[in-house]
């Protein structure tokens, strides 16, 4: 059988830019696919179906829920939020590598399924930061930033349960930061596999 893929989960409150270090990773790093998570949002402005999420009602993600088709779910800022088993099995199977961009609940969900899972924790600079950024973004009304900033407080207790913590104040600092965990891990798991091979093709990666 082949060897699975390298599985990456980054979490972050709202606004400390996951988005944009996983977007800009991905631009770096064409052996990382990212993946579509399921949820009952509304899509914002830009967003389209199935390409930020699969946009559903709540009937068929409770539906999705029943049948066992999540590896992990979550209710966050009211949503619910899910990995799909379709999202990343077969990519995982095939040998390849996935970043999951989802919120604590599930990365630690994840960690239980597939304990080799890396788990990243973005932090913003500050609490001041974070609320500029989210109203900077002009997604989301007064309201929802609230909501997501209280959130943010229970969200970042739960930081130290994961592998890596980066701060995401400059840009290009962090997404180094995040290139280089994903970069060292890659060569961890083929050393500790033992497959030369790819620890060869590890030092290519990125
Ligand atoms: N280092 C940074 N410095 C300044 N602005 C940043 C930085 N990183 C991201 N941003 C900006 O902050 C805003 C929030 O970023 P982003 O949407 O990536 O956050 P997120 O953590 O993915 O949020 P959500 O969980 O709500 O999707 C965006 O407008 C983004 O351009
Ligand atoms: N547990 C999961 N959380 C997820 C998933 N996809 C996204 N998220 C998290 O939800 C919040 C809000 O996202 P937003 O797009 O509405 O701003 C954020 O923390 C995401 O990481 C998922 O599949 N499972």
């Amino acid at each position: 059988m082949e060897t699975p893929g390298n599985l990456f989960v980054v979490a972050a409150p709202s606004g400390a830019g996951k988005s944009s270090l996983v977007k800009a990773l991905l631009e770096l790093d064409s052996h990382l696919a990212v993946s579509i998570s399921h949820t009952t949002r509304t899509p914002r402005g830009q967003e389209q179906q199935g390409r930020e999420y699969v946009f559903t009602d709540e009937a068929t993600f409770r539906a999705m829920i029943d049948r066992g088709e999540f590896f992990e779910w979550a209710l966050v800022h009211g949503n619910l939020y899910g990995t799909s088993r379709t999202a990343i099995e077969d990519r995982l199977n095939r040998g390849e590598d996935v970043v999951l961009e989802i919120d604590w609940q599930g990365a630690l969900q994840i960690k239980k399924i597939f304990p080799y899972a890396v788990l990243i924790f973005i932090l913003p600079p500050s609490w001041n930061e974070l609320q500029q950024r989210l109203q900077r973004r002009g997604e989301d009304q007064p309201d929802v930033i609230a909501q997501r900033m209280e959130n943010a407080r229970a969200e970042v207790a739960q930081a130290r349960h994961f592998d890596f913590v980066i701060i995401n104040a400059l840009f290009e600092t962090a997404l180094f930061d995040l290139k280089t965990v994903v970069h060292s891990q890659r060569l961890k798991y083929a050393a500790q596999r033992r497959n030369k091979s790819q620890v060869f093709a590890a030092l290519d990666l990125i």
